[in-house]
């Protein structure tokens, strides 16, 4: 079922701040940043050869990363993307296995235009995953 990492997700109170290390310290390639108020968070993508990193900021009042950075406040790994050749299957089997779909199961499109789905960090090792519906079908393996 699972495919390539698609991203990992490292939540951030200062995704400028972070940016800024990520380019000047790091010497990494940072996207500009995207607002995505449906989902509650700006994000930046940084390209690497493998995969990428998303720094995620808190965007709005109802965000859902906001309890994590209050946990966290200094930031942390938030979640990991799994890209999959049949989201709709791949949600299906895990409700079938009795994974929690957050949010009512249906998938939202993620910053990448793609759509997405989340499970519960409790049903996977302290783990927030998100997947996302791979473009290319030969990733699945
Ligand atoms: C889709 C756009 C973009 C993209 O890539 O395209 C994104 O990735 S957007 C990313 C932001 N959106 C989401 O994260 C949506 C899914 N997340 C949620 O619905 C919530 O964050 C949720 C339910 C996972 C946690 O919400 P909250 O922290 O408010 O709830 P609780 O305090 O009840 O947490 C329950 C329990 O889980 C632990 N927790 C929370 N977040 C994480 C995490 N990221 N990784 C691991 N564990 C997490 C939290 O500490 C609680 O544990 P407990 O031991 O009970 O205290
Ligand atoms: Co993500």
């Amino acid at each position: 079922m699972l495919g390539r990492i698609n991203h990992i997700a490292i939540a951030v109170p200062d995704i400028a701040a972070a940016s800024a290390t990520y380019r000047d310290t790091l010497g990494a390639k940072v996207s500009a940043p995207q607002l995505l108020p449906e989902h509650g968070v700006t994000v930046v993508f940084i390209e690497l050869p493998n995969t990428k990193v998303e720094l995620l900021e808190p965007l709005g009042d109802a965000s859902p990363i906001s309890a994590f950075l209050a946990k966290n406040p200094d930031g942390g790994m938030h979640h990991i993307c799994y890209e999959v050749d049949d989201l709709m299957a791949a949600r299906d089997r895990l409700i079938e296995a009795g994974a929690r779909v957050l949010g009512n199961g249906e998938p939202k499109i993620g910053a990448h235009g793609k759509p997405v789905l989340f499970l519960h960090p409790k049903d996977f090792f302290g783990t927030l995953i998100e997947l996302e519906q791979s473009a290319d079908v030969s990733t699945a393996v």
